[in-house]
């Protein structure tokens, strides 16, 4: 027994009187000619205007024929062309469009889906239906009909102009890169000269300096500012003018940022105008705090810092780990009555151990804090992970919450400016960054919650254009110290020791600070050129103890070491007098990298030499990138294999005793 009926549709039924027969003929028609319409599409797309010839005669011939049988054709057919016509006056008698209008809408209604065309294709055949042609079943005057309307449509369509596209057109069209615009103040910096030894203006030109800031600079050798310190230390001075509580003209004074290279002073510049700010106050309170990446760079700042509080009151405090949690904590603040007293007037820390005292150490109260200083500012954004800034920002106004502090220095968060967020006097927070790597993304800068940023830049990076787009991270370009010497040495991964050793014994290029990209090559370099003896050899790298690593940059910048091995905890900001070489034993990967390396020679205007050693795998897109950053320039430097053949007998001894200290010191 059949489950279903299946009753196929064979078009509409007027009076009863279609015979099955005639109807099956029917479909039977309509499938051939959907069978040819095919054939011709395909042909229409091979060769449109062969098709198109075509398709004239056959109407022609077809008209003739229709004519011809006309006068002469059986009853049946008449039948069956009155099948046609009711369908005809059915569509005309309805609406008054064109009976053709209607077949063509009918007929293609009632034919089965053709496949979609791929409609890219903006040409007009593709648009439309494909022109039907050549058919032998009963409906041919009614496909003549549809023939006439199709090819009238063509050769309409080919003959208004083809130029529209089809909207959502599925071709790859190559987009413009949409540019991002800079804000202004990143497009339009205050520019700074690059030239150090050209640029230099004596301190006497700063007028806003005090007298014993003037005398301790000239007694450390110091008679001219670098352009650095000449354009910034006005600018901090200027948003003080009218003391620690509000800026210029009454407003909140605006947070600055510096981008100046490797060695340009960058340290004195914020040094300078934080003492002369701090130097006439009352009461000790944490107004400066500095935040450095590494324990290294933050006791160098504090030295700084220091040397230049020596002689007033203040009290400078470094919070690095350097010393245990509650000896640091001691030193920032003591119980007196009661009542906590802060005992420094300046910080300098590192991120992790700031976060550390402002979440358990309640003697560190940074509710007066005026400056925020921000070294090695690309490298603390990056960092931002552990949301340092986010911690003393909280730390800082989070007391404005208290009712105690009601009082004229009660802190709001910094929000929208409104006559009332004005109203109350209150002790502004300035941000100031200092970079010689500084990133130009306003995406990354945007973290940092700048007010009404203003930027000193030693290299105005679009200066042609007003509002430049957004550098990517491949057009960013930064400035090289005015008296470095860049080189890059094609080498062997064999031959890298040996280039090391001929650097110090044949070229007298010591001291070199040589850089890897991991501590595990630090130390084995170290231990092969000890091992090869005739250089006085350290490393410097977290195998060390901080208290180690002091040791030897310490010895290390009095001379009693050749050759310092470190990986790039050392690379930033490190400030070593008289470093003349500068060797990158691995290519760095990132373009930051390579000029903080390089940047601890050729510092303060002074000459030095840069080396990296390049595998031939490593030039190209080594090379790329060092241009790309706009180095002046890197030049090849060969070193014939014949230069360190002599070395070769006494290395190949010494790798066998590398390998067994390596041993024993796993065994250990
Ligand atoms: N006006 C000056 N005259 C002479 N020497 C100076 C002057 N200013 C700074 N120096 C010296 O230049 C050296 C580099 O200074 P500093 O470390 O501040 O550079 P920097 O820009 O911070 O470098 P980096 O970007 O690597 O941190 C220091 O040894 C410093 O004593």
């Amino acid at each position: 027994m059949s489950l279903f009926i299946v009753n196929r549709y064979l078009g509409m039924e007027e009076d009863g009187s279609v015979s099955k027969e005639s109807q099956s003929q029917v479909l039977l028609a309509k499938l051939q000619q959907k069978a040819k319409e095919k054939q011709k599409q395909s042909l229409t797309e091979q060769r449109p205007d062969l098709f198109e010839k075509q398709t004239l005669q056959l109407v022609d011939k077809k008209k003739r024929r229709a004519d011809k049988d006309s006068s002469q054709e059986p009853q049946h057919h008449k039948k069956r062309n009155s099948e046609v016509a009711p369908l005809c006056e059915l569509s005309s008698a309805n609406h008054d469009e064109p009976v053709k209008e209607k077949i063509n809408k009918k007929g293609l209604n009632a034919r089965p889906k053709k496949k979609k065309k791929n409609l890219t294709d903006s040409s007009p055949q593709c648009l439309s239906e494909p022109p039907v042609t050549g058919r032998d079943g009963p409906e041919d005057s009614e496909a003549a009909e549809a023939d006439n309307y199709r090819l009238k449509q063509t050769t309409e369509m080919s003959s208004t102009p083809i130029g529209f596209t089809v909207v959502g057109g599925f071709e790859n069209k190559p987009f413009q890169k949409i540019q991002r615009v800079l804000p202004q103040w990143l497009a339009q910096p205050d520019v700074i000269h690059r030239d150090i030894k050209n640029n230099q203006v004596p301190i006497s030109d700063i007028s806003q300096l005090c007298a014993p800031l003037v005398k301790k600079l000239q007694n450390n050798g110091i008679q001219h500012f670098f352009p650095v310190q000449a354009e910034v230390i006005p600018a901090i001075l200027e948003s003080m003018q009218l003391g620690l509580l509000i800026g210029r003209g009454g407003y909140k004074p605006r947070d600055i940022c510096v981008s100046a290279p490797t060695g340009s002073g960058k340290t004195l510049a914020f040094v300078i105008p934080v003492i002369q700010m701090l130097m006439e106050r009352v009461v000790c309170e944490v107004r400066a705090l500095a935040v450095l990446p590494t324990k290294e760079l933050a006791q160098q700042v504090c030295k700084v810092f220091t040397s230049y509080a020596e002689g007033t009151t203040l009290k400078v405090v470094m919070l690095a780990g350097q010393r245990s949690f509650a000896a640091e904590q001691a030193s920032l603040s003591e119980q007196s009555g009661g009542i906590s007293r802060s005992l420094a007037d300046i910080v300098v820390a590192t991120p992790g151990r700031l976060v550390d005292h402002i979440n358990k150490n309640s003697g560190l109260c940074l509710k007066h804090l005026r400056f925020l200083i921000i070294d090695e500012a690309d490298r603390m954004i990056e960092s931002m992970h552990q949301s340092w800034l986010n911690h003393v920002v909280r730390a800082v106004f989070r007391s404005g919450s208290d009712q105690r502090s009601m009082s004229v220095f009660r802190r709001t968060e910094p929000a929208y400016i409104t006559a009332a967020s004005l109203s109350p006097p209150q002790m502004p927070l300035q941000k100031l960054l200092f970079s010689a790597t500084l990133t130009q993304n306003p995406e990354k800068l945007q973290q940092l919650g700048l007010h009404q940023p203003r930027l000193f830049s030693s290299l105005h990076r679009c200066s042609n254009i007003t509002t430049p787009a957004v550098p990517n991270h491949k057009q960013e370009r930064f400035d090289f110290p005015q008296g470095l010497t860049e080189h890059y040495v094609p080498c062997t991964l064999s031959s890298k020791p040996l280039l090391i050793l001929h650097f110090l014994l044949r070229m007298k290029l010591s001291p070199i600070l040589c850089f890897t990209n991991s501590r595990e090559t630090a130390h084995r370099l170290f231990l092969l050129v000890q091992l090869f003896g005739g250089v006085n050899a350290a490393e410097f790298s977290s195998r060390l103890s901080p208290g180690e690593r002091k040791k030897k940059l310490k010895e290390f910048e009095q001379g009693k070491i050749q050759l310092l091995v470190c990986t790039d905890a050392a690379a930033r900001g490190i400030d070593i007098n008289r470093v003349k070489c500068v060797v990158n034993y691995d290519a760095p990967q990132y373009i930051r990298t390579y000029i903080h390396r390089i940047g601890r020679t050729a510092r303060a205007g002074k000459t030095g030499l840069a080396f990296t050693l390049l595998l031939r795998v490593q030039e190209k897109s080594f090379l790329q990138m060092v241009v790309d950053a706009g180095s002046p320039g890197i030049q090849k430097q060969i070193v014939k294999h014949e230069n360190l053949q002599s070395m070769e007998p006494r290395y190949e001894q010494t790798l066998q005793e590398l390998a067994m200290v390596i041993k024993d010191e796993r065994a250990k």
